[in-house]
């Protein structure tokens, strides 16, 4: 009955659920409109809905109920009782490997192909590997912090009085399982920023100088920034994005980790900003381009269901006019450092080869981050320079 209870809920949540909108946002809201669910229905309710959008396009003319048993077998490792209730056959084998469960979805589903689950992997980064690629959207991501320098001891103190199993993965990095309540094991400690993994290694590209002038031009609210002075406190830096309400919380970040010199712009890079920024010259850019994400989507797995591949070309567009406006407050001989969260070559290599051909910039290094194969978010980086007179 529970089970029959929970899938029903599940149908509801899908029904009600609006296309483009992350279920991030959708889910808290439909839990408001039904207090009936305790914290365990919840609980149960996303990892259902999760699960269910992690399977991709596979098996996209199957139910929807068959769906969801494939990826509630998938992507479990251990026994559920939704899974014993429904596919009580599949629940004795659900902690086999994932090659081994993938083999026996296909014995009963001969439709199934794990290509399906993400179908643009021939328009993938080269050295993306398409096979753990696609295996990595059954698992859940981990959630990495940063902690800030000096406040290592009380941080580590604090999660393993909790009993938060963690793992350190250098260079002031955590991985902590997904979930963590953050929020509540340090209510108004400012120890530490969330941040992927590969997010984190974006900042061995900057090596900036001290009084350098650096701008952050798609910045948000301010990771990127925030990893630039850590490395190197003494610069000058520009901020700007096109949405004021994420520079605001940017403000916040920024206060909170003391970083309190710098300018914000509110700027549209796809215009000439020369209004704002014509007697400007930077010793470095940090252009963490608007993409589409895809490296994120084991995060999100929403948006695989939701994405059509006209969509890689409009990012690469928008990538290339915001390339045009940024590229000359760059000093010469200066680097470009060019980020995305993509696993797309045309939002990546593409990218790096158009600003070769186009303005003749020289490749010093460029870099897929294989979050894939570590639980974390790929995507890619490059470090460029203009040419010297
Ligand atoms: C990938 S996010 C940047 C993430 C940020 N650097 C960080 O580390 O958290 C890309 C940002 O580009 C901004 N953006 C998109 N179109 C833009 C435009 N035409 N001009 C300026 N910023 C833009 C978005 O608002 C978004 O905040």
């Amino acid at each position: 009955m529970k089970a029959f209870n929970q899938l029903k809920t599940f149908q509801r949540i899908l029904g009600e659920y609006p296309v483009d909108t992350p279920l991030s946002k959708f889910l808290p809201g439909f839990y408001r409109q039904n207090k009936q669910m305790g914290s365990s229905d919840r609980r149960i309710a996303s990892r259902l809905i999760y699960n269910y959008f992690r399977l991709g396009q596979a098996l996209i003319n199957t139910s929807t109920e068959d769906r969801l048993f494939v990826a509630e077998f998938l992507c479990n490792t251990q026994v559920n009782s939704f899974l014993t209730h429904f596919k009580p056959d599949w629940a004795l084998c659900v902690g086999f490997s994932l090659d081994e469960k993938l083999a026996m979805v296909k014995i009963s589903y001969p439709d199934f192909k794990l290509e399906d689950v993400f179908p643009w992997t021939d328009q993938l980064s080269p050295s993306i590997d398409k096979q753990a690629f696609l295996k990595s959207f059954f698992y859940q991501p981990d959630l990495y912090i940063r902690i800030l320098k000096g406040f290592e001891g009380q941080v580590k103190a604090t999660l393993t009085k909790a009993d938060i199993v963690f793992k350190e993965e250098g260079n002031q990095c955590l991985a902590l399982p997904n979930g963590t309540r953050l929020d509540t094991l340090f209510p108004n400690q400012h120890w530490f920023e969330i941040q992927d993994f590969s997010s984190q290694q974006t900042a061995q590209f900057f090596k900036p100088n001290k009084w350098e002038h650096w701008w952050d031009a798609c910045a948000a609210s301010g990771g990127k920034s925030l990893l630039l002075h850590e490395l190197q406190p003494d610069l000058k830096l520009v901020v700007s994005d096109i949405r004021e309400s994420i520079l605001a919380n940017l403000d916040e970040r920024f206060q909170q980790a003391g970083l309190r010199k710098y300018q914000k712009k509110l700027v549209d890079l796809t215009k000439n900003v020369d209004p704002e920024l014509h007697d400007y010259e930077f010793d470095g850019i940090i252009l963490d381009a608007p993409c589409s994400g895809s490296g994120t989507w084991s995060r999100t797995p929403e948006m695989i269901a939701q994405f059509q591949d006209f969509k890689i070309q409009s990012f690469k567009n928008l990538q290339q006019s915001i390339v045009r406006n940024v590229v000359k407050y760059l000093k010469p001989g200066k680097p470009l450092i060019y980020i995305t969260c993509s696993a797309f070559k045309a939002e990546n290599e593409d990218m790096v080869d158009f600003l070769s051909s186009e303005f003749g910039f020289k490749i010093e290094e460029q870099q897929i981050l294989k979050g894939y194969g570590r639980k974390a978010d790929t995507m890619f980086v490059a470090r460029l320079c203009p040419p010297t007179p």
